[in-house]
């Protein structure tokens, strides 16, 4: 009898895990960045972030795309989990990990983006973003606000 755990057993679907990063500056506001074209999901804004790799922890795959992408350094115990998103995406299924981290070393740079923006919590769901992204937004303006 199939049930919609037998989508997880061998040879069903390819989970893609991904780690991404809701950096909060000292006013609450959330860095995004945009995605470069010629990349999939050109130009839309998203966490920074990016595939975890065969053998590595999803938080030393956030230490690593962090530095690749914005030349910071942060460390584990810098990085709370706040939520997930869970999605199709091709033939994939991607599984979200949004962290927030308050302390990070370093200037961010857009090393691989096409633009950096610090963004309020009221505006994120102004700017185009992944579809998995939107209840990701909605968890951390709900974080945001309760943190007052
Ligand atoms: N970093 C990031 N990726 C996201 C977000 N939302 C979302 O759907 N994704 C998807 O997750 C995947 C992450 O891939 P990526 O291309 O950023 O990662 P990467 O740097 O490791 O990949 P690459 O080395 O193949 O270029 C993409 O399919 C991307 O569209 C998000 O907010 N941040």
């Amino acid at each position: 009898m199939a049930d919609d755990r037998s989508e997880n057993t061998a040879g069903g679907i390819a989970l893609m895990p991904v780690v991404a990063a809701a950096l909060l500056d000292a006013r609450g506001r959330v860095l995004l960045q945009r995605r470069p074209s010629g990349k999939q999901m050109a130009d839309l804004w998203e966490f920074p972030g990016g595939k975890v790799e065969a053998g590595e922890t999803p938080e030393a795959a956030l230490v690593r795309e962090l530095g690749e992408e914005l030349a910071i350094r942060v460390v584990p115990a810098a990085m709370t989990p706040l939520a997930f998103a869970s999605a199709a995406l091709g033939a994939k299924h991607l599984l979200l990990l949004l962290y927030v981290i308050r302390d990070w070393t370093g200037t961010p740079q857009p090393l691989e983006a096409s633009a950096l923006a610090w963004v309020a919590p009221a505006a994120m769901a102004e700017l185009a973003m992944p579809p998995a992204d939107v209840p990701l937004v909605a968890a951390l303006a709900h974080f945001l606000a309760i943190q007052g």
